[in-house]
């Protein structure tokens, strides 16, 4: 049997905020507000798509086939314990939907190429399971890399995947918007990337913050590489603007002329220059905690030197 205890003592803890110095009336609101969410975005039935990261778990990391389902739903709770992204809610940090991206396709080949020195770095990586798969798929993982505002879900993975002994890749906890000078946990990570993944990470963000996010990324590339490039997912709208997220927090959603123009902006402010790509995959249910908006896409982008 999970526990059910995880989802009793329920709370939003805003990476290791607590309510602080809240009032009881404003800790109340947010109690009901906080079930309202939980409604929402914890879900129990796994995804229809779990068959791939059954195998995954069943063949890397040697979990008997009768024990998957509840190994998923006891570290999902552990995750969600952490913080409830709906993400971990909808179990979609276990979706391995990505492997059917052309753009996931063409950073594996290139990383599988014979002598390849490419490298990979899975940003805001959760649980590392776009690295997991990687690995599984032949890559070297001494070449990939990932990094995560939260460092217990990088400890998480080892745990997920049953790999702290084995997996060879390198975790860098930090984070992406700090302000200022930047988080200096990330240096070690700059100049050295052929390649990032960004999935679920820009819509958390105001406008400011993913292009500081973004300028953070473009130290982490290879200058010298004509190819380095950054993909991956996250959710856009067919109008662009700032929203409220779930947790009433504001951040900007983008359609493809937003998304170039970010990155125009990212270019004047560190002398480079981008070329992006931005195409919408499937129609996801509004985020809004008031209402629903079915502007709301799940977007696929590239992002390339011009
Ligand atoms: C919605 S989850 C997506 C996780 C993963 N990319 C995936 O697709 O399954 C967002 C991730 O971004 C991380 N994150 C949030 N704010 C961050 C920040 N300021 N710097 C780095 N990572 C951050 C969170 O800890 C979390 O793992």
């Amino acid at each position: 049997m999970r526990s059910s205890t995880v989802l009793s003592a329920l709370r939003f803890p805003g990476h290791g905020q607590g309510l602080g110095r809240c009032s009881m009336a404003a800790q109340d609101t947010k109690a009901s507000h906080d079930a309202v969410l939980r409604g929402k975005i914890y879900i129990d039935a796994l995804p229809a798509d779990v068959a791939p990261i059954r195998r995954l778990l069943e063949k890397y990391s040697g979990i008997r086939a009768k024990d998957v389902d509840e190994h998923i739903h006891y570290m999902r709770d552990r995750l969600w314990e952490i913080y409830p992204y709906v993400c971990i809610g909808h179990f979609r940090f276990l979706s391995l939907q990505f492997t059917y991206d052309p753009r996931y396709q063409m950073a594996l080949r290139r990383l599988l190429l014979p002598r390849s020195r490419a490298t990979f770095l899975d940003l805001a990586c959760c649980v590392g399971q776009v690295l997991r798969q990687l690995a599984y798929d032949g890559v070297d993982a001494n070449r990939l890399y990932g990094t995560d505002l939260e460092p217990r879900f990088l400890d998480a993975g080892y745990d997920l995947f049953k790999d702290r002994a084995k997996f060879k890749a390198t975790f860098v906890a930090g984070d992406m918007v700090k302000p200022g000078e930047g988080d200096a946990r990330l240096q070690v990570l700059d100049g050295k990337m052929s390649i990032i993944h960004a999935t679920s990470f820009f819509h958390l963000f105001t406008w400011d913050d993913q292009v500081q996010a973004a300028t953070r990324m473009i130290r982490f590339l290879d200058p010298h590489d004509p190819d380095a490039t950054i993909f991956g997912r996250h959710v856009g709208t067919t109008k662009p603007g700032d929203r409220q997220g779930p947790r009433d927090n504001a951040r900007y959603l983008h359609n493809a002329e937003t998304w170039q123009k970010l990155w125009d902006e990212v270019g004047k402010l560190t002398g480079t220059a981008w070329r992006t790509e931005f195409e919408p995959i499937e129609k996801v249910g509004g985020h809004s905690t008031s209402s629903l908006d079915d502007t709301l896409r799940r977007m696929s982008f590239g992002v390339y030197r011009a």
